[in-house]
């Protein structure tokens, strides 16, 4: 089991494939960064297969792919039948903007995966295009209908930002209720890289919305996943994940590593080791000599939670995979 300095137990591993996307959403990657990590700085399916593989040894009991856009990877699919054949009882999930999804979700279903997490942000084009700066949303519905004619559970992810989807929860909720997916509203989190200006809504404004028109209770907080769920009168249930609140990372257990091969302790903050040399040295005691000094170091929370909320990471999220 793996423990980390705060006494949490880590069992929830984020691997980001890619920092690369096809999408440049306001809120993560409004514009194309100065230059991209070049292709050979990127560790190996391989190596990356073996960190994974420790980690599982050590206790990891949930492994999510993400990025960037993971699905802008090759061979994908082949990287999942490796974690999927080494372990298949464990949650192996993958964060996708659903884009991609048409063409590959029959064969990432067919390597093992068991679930995705899709964001949609608006159901209107027009607003898609100016979120995403690209006419996105048909392709991203598309290969939602396909990720669950295929048989992946599907949950959304949906960041409501101030002035440009926020009138749309209560549609998003309904859509999603309608075709049996989870929802998750997502609190913008500040950082340096989004776009000037951007505002985000908090849970509370999230809620209050959606109170207008549904009754609903908070369910006991399972702390597997990042968000709080609550209950509609019929028992569907809607999620939100609220990083500014103070008690939010009292129940943590994940850690991150990125397609470079950093672990990255906490999303808010700079901090990572790098893994690289100890998995393509194949050193795997002293990669996992790293995964604990990671761990023993992770912060007990982000700074999103201050009092006068101006706190901003520099992290930016498509390095990291959120
Ligand atoms: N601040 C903070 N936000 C997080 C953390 N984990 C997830 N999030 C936010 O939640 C978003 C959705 O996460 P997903 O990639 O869908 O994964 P998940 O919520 O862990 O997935 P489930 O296992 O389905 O609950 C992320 O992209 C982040 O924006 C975290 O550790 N800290
Ligand atoms: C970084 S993306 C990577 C995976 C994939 N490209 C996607 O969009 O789902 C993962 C998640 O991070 C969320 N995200 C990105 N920037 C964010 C921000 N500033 N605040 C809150 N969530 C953010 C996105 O909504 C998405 O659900
Ligand atoms: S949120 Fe996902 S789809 Fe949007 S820019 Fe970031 S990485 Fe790309
Ligand atoms: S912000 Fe850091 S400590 Fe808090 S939940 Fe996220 S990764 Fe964990």
């Amino acid at each position: 089991m793996l423990i980390d300095g705060h006494n949490r137990v880590v069992d929830y591993l984020r691997v980001s494939v890619t920092e690369r996307c096809n999408f440049r959403c306001q809120y993560c990657m409004p514009e194309k960064p100065f230059s991209w990590v070049p292709k050979e700085n990127l560790l190996s399916y391989e190596d990356l297969f073996k960190f994974i593989k420790v980690s599982i040894d050590e206790g990891i009991k949930k492994v999510r792919i993400t990025g960037g856009e993971p699905l802008l990877r090759e061979g994908l699919d082949n990287f999942i039948k490796m974690i999927y054949d080494y372990k298949s009882d464990i949650d192996l999930a993958l964060t996708t903007n659903g884009y991609l999804l048409p063409r590959v979700a029959q064969k990432l279903k067919d390597a093992g995966l068991k679930r995705i997490n899709v964001s949609l942000d608006t159901l209107k084009p027009d607003v898609a295009a100016k979120i995403a700066q690209k006419d996105v949303l048909g392709k991203v519905l598309e290969g939602i209908s396909k990720a669950d004619e295929v048989g992946l559970k599907i949950k959304v992810n949906c960041v409501p930002m101030k002035g440009i989807n926020d009138n749309e929860i209560i549609d998003i909720l309904e859509f999603c209720k309608q075709k049996g997916y989870v929802v998750r509203f997502i609190e913008f989190m500040e950082n340096h890289h989004a776009k000037d200006g951007a505002k985000g809504l908090s849970s509370e404004e999230i809620q209050n919305i959606i109170s207008k028109k549904y009754n609903f209770k908070m369910v006991p907080r399972d702390t597997s996943s990042p968000a709080q769920y609550f209950e509609l009168e019929d028992g569907y249930k809607f999620g939100v994940i609220e990083p500014h609140k103070d008690d939010f990372c009292a129940a943590c257990n994940r850690i991150r590593l990125t397609a470079e091969g950093y672990l990255i302790p906490c999303l808010y903050f700079e901090d990572a080791m790098s893994i690289k040399d100890a998995v393509q040295n194949n050193e795997i005691d002293k990669a996992v000599e790293i995964l604990k000094e990671v761990l023993r170091t992770k912060p007990e929370k982000n700074k999103w939670s201050e009092e006068d909320s101006s706190e901003t990471s520099t992290r930016a999220f498509y390095e990291t995979g959120g």
